[in-house]
């Protein structure tokens, strides 16, 4: 592969292993588009319950699935998302869509329509994206240059996420993420896994600042070996 060809990197892993801050950071360093696709799929929950639609009907879901316009800008530095022309980055981290998108993201009917938006956007990055979610190197981009496996122990990713909910109760923080990762590893489509070619990097023990050190050089090495 020439050295001007695109570069896709996949970055998996459960609730909370700092794959958004990763991603981000180690696009915006090597000047490539960035896509978190957790965003979308919060994003089409967000239409769904502002629409009144019973996320715990699976049918109610597949019926409306194709109705939202979403629109998700890449650039790493201001990541942006859209529904209808609306600005929804607030919204769609708010703990009643937070609750519900692990239902409508198992819906088969939103996956292939959020796939597909995916595969469009890394098809049209010119120097390559750096895309982060749950099933991104076993289903969006299997032929992805890099998949990387982010995981951290269930203390080490609740103890993030109650440094930033300030005052959240770190045993109830454990039990949602514990419970969110049970859901969306068990939905029989495209379910939160570990692709076979993935590398797993346990950031447990590590400074975020050397897990991007570590993805950064992973991306280097890729691009020296073509
Ligand atoms: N290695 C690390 N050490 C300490 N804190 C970290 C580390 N990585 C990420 N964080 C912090 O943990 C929090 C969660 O990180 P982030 O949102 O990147 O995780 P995520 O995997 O994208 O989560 P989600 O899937 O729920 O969106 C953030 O506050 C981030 O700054
Ligand atoms: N590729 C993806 C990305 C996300 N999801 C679902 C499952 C998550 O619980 C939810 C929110 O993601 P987050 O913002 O926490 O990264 O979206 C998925 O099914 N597939």
């Amino acid at each position: 592969m020439e050295s001007s060809t695109p570069v896709i990197v996949a970055i998996d892993g459960p609730s909370g292993t700092g794959k958004s801050s990763t991603s981000k950071a180690v696009a915006a360093q090597l000047g490539l588009s960035y896509l978190d696709t957790g965003a979308q799929y919060r994003a089409i929950t967000w239409w769904m319950v502002t629409n009144g639609i019973d996320t715990a009907d699976p049918s109610a879901i597949a019926a409306a699935a194709g109705k939202p316009e979403i629109l998700s800008g890449t650039d790493p530095e201001k990541p942006a998302i859209t529904v209808d022309g609306f600005d929804v980055a607030g919204p769609i981290r708010e703990q009643d869509v937070t609750s519900k998108v692990s239902a409508v993201s198992a819906v088969p009917e939103v996956r292939t329509r959020i796939t597909e938006l995916q595969r469009s956007i890394a098809a049209s990055a010119v120097t390559g994206i750096v895309v982060e979610g749950r099933d991104i190197g076993t289903t969006v981009l299997p032929d992805a240059d890099l998949k990387i496996f982010l995981t951290a122990s269930p203390e080490a990713r609740a103890a993030r996420r109650s440094g930033e909910l300030k005052g959240a109760d770190l045993h109830a923080t454990r039990e949602a993420l514990v419970k969110r990762d049970a859901a969306d590893s068990s939905r029989k489509t495209s379910p939160l896994a570990k692709a076979d070619d993935a590398v797993e990097v346990d950031t447990t023990d590590l400074t975020l600042q050397q897990v991007i050190e570590c993805v950064v050089t992973l991306v280097e090495e890729k691009r020296a070996d073509r």
